[in-house]
C-alpha cells in the first residue's frame, strides 16, 4: 500500500543516510554530523523501497554551499541526479513529513471522492490555441529562455508524475516562461491573465527546489517552532486553502510537506499541523503574524517567498503586514531568499513598492498587464439601480432555459456590500433560484460551506463581495454578473476572471448606470483591448467622464499598462498618465463594503484574511 512506503523508505533511506558521507557543510544552522539526525531527502521520503537507490558513494557536490541565489543558479549541482542518503539535514520535526507517525493522504483520491456534478474533465480540454498569439514581454538581465514542454524542464520524477495526474499536458504560456526563470534562481515579478496557471508557475519551482536543494538542519530553538523553507502568501482564506490543495497535489509523494494557516479557523489544529513538520507554508498575512508573534513559526530558513495576488498584497490595506512579515521578522533578505510575485494586474505604483522585496529581478508580462482574457465575452448593460433585481431575474431565467438538462449554470454575482449580498441572496431564494453567499460577515465555516455548495451545483448562484474576486478557481462558472460594478478596473478584471479559465470561454455581464460614470473610460478601454464590443452609450459616457473616481489607468489610450515600470524612466506619480487619482476615492484598499470592511485595524475582522 502506497502509504506504508513512506515509512519503509524513510527507515531504509535513514539507514543509508547514516552511512553516507556528509555534503552538508557550511550551511545555515548546520550542526556536527555526529549530532545530526539522519536525513532523508524529500524525494525519497514517500518512495517504495524498491525505488530507493542503493547507497552509492556520494559524489562531491559541486553546487553552491548555501542557498544564496545572487543571480546564480540552484542547478550547479548535477542535474537528473538526486543524492540519496547524504547525511545531516532535516531531521527535526519542524520540516518535512513526520515520518513513521503519519501517512500522506492521496490528494488525488480526495478529488475522486468529491461530488462531480459536471461530466466534463477539468483540464483535458484546455484550449492552448487560445494562447498562441499572446504577447510576452520580459525585461531584466540574462533572462532564461522559455520552454515548450514540461519534459524540457528538469522538475524531478515525482513532480512530473503529479503533473501527469493533474492532466497537465503542456505548460501554459506563463508557465513556459516563469518556470525556467525561477528554476534559474532568479527573482520574478510576473503578470499573466486570470486563469492562466500562475499557481503551478510558482509552485513547481518551489517544490522542485526543495526536493533538490541542499538539505537543511532546522535550528533547535524551540521544539514547537516550525521552520518552513518556503512561504506562499495570499490575501484570502479561501485562496490560501485552494493554493494549499493544489500544492499538496503537486508535492504528493515528493516528501515535501505543505501546511496552510489562515484566519477564522481554530488555530490549534493549524499549530498541530505545523508541529508535524512543514516545508511549504501557505498563509494569509494576519494568521501568519499571529503565529510569528507566538514564536510558533520562524522565517529564518525561508528560501522561497511567493506572493500570489501580489498587487493586492502590497496595496495600502496589506502592505504594513507584508512589510512586517518580510522585512521586520527573521526572513533572509532579498538575494538570499528567492522571491516571486504573481498577479493578473500590476499597477506601476505597486511595482515600485514591490521592487523593495526583490533582487535583480526579471519582469514577465504574458498578455498585457491588467488585461482580461479574450476568452471572456464581456457585456455591459445600462440598468438603473431600481431595475437591477428584475434584470438579474431575466438573465437567470434565460440562462435556466438554455441550461443543460434543466440545470442552472454556475453564476457568480458580485455586489458591493455584505448587507446587499445577504438581501439579494434572500430575494433570489424567495424567487426560486437557489443561491448562497460569501462575504466577510459570515463565519469561516459558513464561507466554506457556501463555496462547496456552489461548486457542487447545489446552489448554482453565489452572491459575493470582493472576497471572492481574486484567485478562486471554480470550474464551470459560466457567468459572472457585476450586479454592482467595483470602483477599480483591476477589481473588475479579477472578478470577471472567475470565468473563462484555463482556455475555456465564459460570459461576464456588468450592470452600469450613472453611479459608475467614473469607471466608464477604464471599462471601455479594457473591453476594446480585449476585442469586445463597446456599446455606443458607454463610449459616450467614457468621452464625458473625468478621471476622479476609480483607478482609471487607461487615460493615455492605446496600449495600457503592459510594462515593467523600470522601463518607463521616471514614475509619473499622481499624474494623469496612469491611475490618476488612484489613491484617492475608491482606490487601493479603500473600497467600502466590498472588502468586508477593510479589517486592517486592531479588532476589526477582515474578509481578506
Ligand atoms: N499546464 C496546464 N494544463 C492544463 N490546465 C492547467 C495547466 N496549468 C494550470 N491549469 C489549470 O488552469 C486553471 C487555472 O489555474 P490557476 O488557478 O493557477 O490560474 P491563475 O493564473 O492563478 O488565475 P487567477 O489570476 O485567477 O488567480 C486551474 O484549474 C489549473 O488546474
Amino acid at each position: 500500500m502506497r502509504t506504508s512506503w513512506a515509512d519503509l523508505s524513510a527507515n531504509s533511506a535513514a539507514e543509508n543516510a547514516s552511512s553516507a558521507p556528509s555534503v552538508n557543510k557550511g550551511r545555515i544552522g548546520s550542526t556536527s554530523a555526529a549530532t545530526r539526525p539522519a536525513y532523508v531527502p524529500p524525494h525519497l521520503r514517500n518512495r517504495p523501497p524498491s525505488a530507493v537507490p542503493a547507497p552509492a558513494p556520494v559524489p562531491a557536490y559541486s553546487g553552491p554551499a548555501s542557498n544564496t541565489v545572487h543571480g546564480g543558479s540552484h542547478w550547479a549541482g548535477p542535474r537528473n541526479e538526486y543524492r540519496p542518503g547524504y547525511g545531516g539535514g532535516r531531521g527535526n520535526r519542524s520540516g518535512g513529513w513526520d515520518r513513521g507517525r503519519e501517512r500522506e493522504v492521496n490528494p488525488f483520491a480526495e478529488d475522486d471522492e468529491t461530488e462531480q456534478p459536471f461530466t466534463e474533465q477539468e483540464n483535458t480540454g484546455i484550449n492552448f490555441d487560445a494562447y498562441e498569439d499572446i504577447p510576452v514581454e520580459t525585461s531584466g538581465d540574462n533572462v532564461p529562455p522559455p520552454v515548450n514542454t514540461f519534459a524540457e524542464i528538469d522538475l524531478g520524477e515525482s513532480l512530473n508524475r503529479n503533473i501527469q495526474r493533474c492532466k497537465y499536458v503542456r505548460p501554459t504560456p506563463v508557465q513556459r516562461h516563469a518556470i525556467p526563470i525561477s528554476l534559474g534562481g532568479r527573482d520574478l515579478m510576473a503578470c499573466a491573465q486570470t486563469g492562466s496557471g500562475k499557481t503551478a508557475a510558482f509552485c513547481f519551482p518551489i517544490i522542485s527546489g526543495i526536493m533538490r536543494g541542499q538539505p537543511v538542519q532546522r535550528p533547535q530553538r524551540g521544539a514547537r517552532t516550525a521552520y518552513p523553507l518556503a512561504l506562499i502568501l495570499s490575501p484570502t482564506r479561501e485562496l490560501s486553502m485552494q493554493i494549499h490543495e493544489e500544492a499538496r497535489k503537486f508535492s504528493y509523494e515528493t516528501g515535501v510537506r505543505v501546511v496552510v494557516a489562515y484566519g477564522g479557523a481554530p488555530i490549534n489544529q493549524q499549530l498541530r499541523e505545523l508541529e508535524r513538520g512543514v516545508d511549504i507554508l501557505v498563509a494569509t498575512p494576519g494568521r501568519l503574524v499571529d503565529l510569528l508573534e507566538r514564536a510558533r513559526v520562524s522565517l529564518q530558513m525561508i528560501r522561497y517567498l511567493a506572493l500570489d495576488e501580489a498587487d493586492r498584497m502590497l496595496d495600502m490595506g496589506f502592505e504594513p503586514q507584508i512589510r512586517k512579515i518580510v522585512e521586520q521578522m527573521d526572513m533572509p533578505p532579498p538575494g538570499v531568499r528567492q522571491t516571486m510575485l504573481f498577479s493578473a494586474t500590476f499597477p506601476k505604483e505597486i511595482q515600485r513598492l514591490a521592487s523593495d522585496f526583490l533582487a535583480s529581478y526579471i519582469f514577465l508580462a504574458v498578455g498585457r498587464v491588467g488585461s482580461s482574457t479574450d476568452l471572456i465575452i464581456q457585456r455591459v448593460e445600462f440598468v438603473l439601480e431600481s431595475d437591477k433585481r428584475s434584470h438579474l431575474m431575466d438573465l437567470l431565467h434565460a440562462q435556466r432555459a438554455n441550461g443543460v438538462q434543466g440545470k442552472q449554470a454556475l453564476t457568480l454575482v458580485f455586489v458591493e456590500t455584505k448587507k446587499g449580498a445577504d438581501s439579494l441572496e434572500h430575494w433570489l431564494c424567495l424567487n426560486g433560484f437557489p443561491a448562497t453567499t460569501i462575504h466577510g460577515d459570515r463565519s469561516q465555516q459558513e464561507r466554506e460551506y457556501a463555496l462547496r455548495s456552489f461548486k457542487s451545483g447545489n446552489t448554482p448562484i453565489l452572491v459575493a463581495t470582493d472576497v471572492a474576486a481574486r484567485g478562486l478557481d471554480i470550474p464551470h462558472v459560466a457567468h459572472v454578473v457585476n450586479f454592482d460594478l467595483p470602483n477599480d478596473i483591476d477589481d473588475y478584471v479579477h472578478r470577471i476572471g472567475r470565468t473563462g479559465r484555463a482556455g475555456k470561454t465564459g460570459l461576464a455581464t456588468a450592470f452600469f448606470n450613472e453611479n459608475n460614470a467614473s469607471m466608464a473610460r477604464a471599462l471601455a478601454d479594457l473591453m476594446q483591448e480585449s476585442n469586445q464590443e463597446v456599446p455606443a452609450w458607454l463610449s459616450r459616457f467614457a468621452a464625458r467622464s473625468s478621471f476622479g473616481g476609480g483607478r482609471n489607468r487607461r487615460s493615455g489610450g492605446g496600449r495600457f499598462g503592459g510594462r515593467d515600470y523600470r522601463r518607463e524612466g521616471s514614475m509619473n506619480r499622481g499624474g494623469s498618465d496612469y491611475y490618476s487619482g488612484g489613491y484617492s476615492s475608491g482606490g487601493y484598499g479603500a473600497s467600502s463594503g466590498g472588502y468586508g470592511g477593510g479589517g486592517y485595524g486592531p479588532g476589526v475582522t477582515s474578509a481578506w484574511d
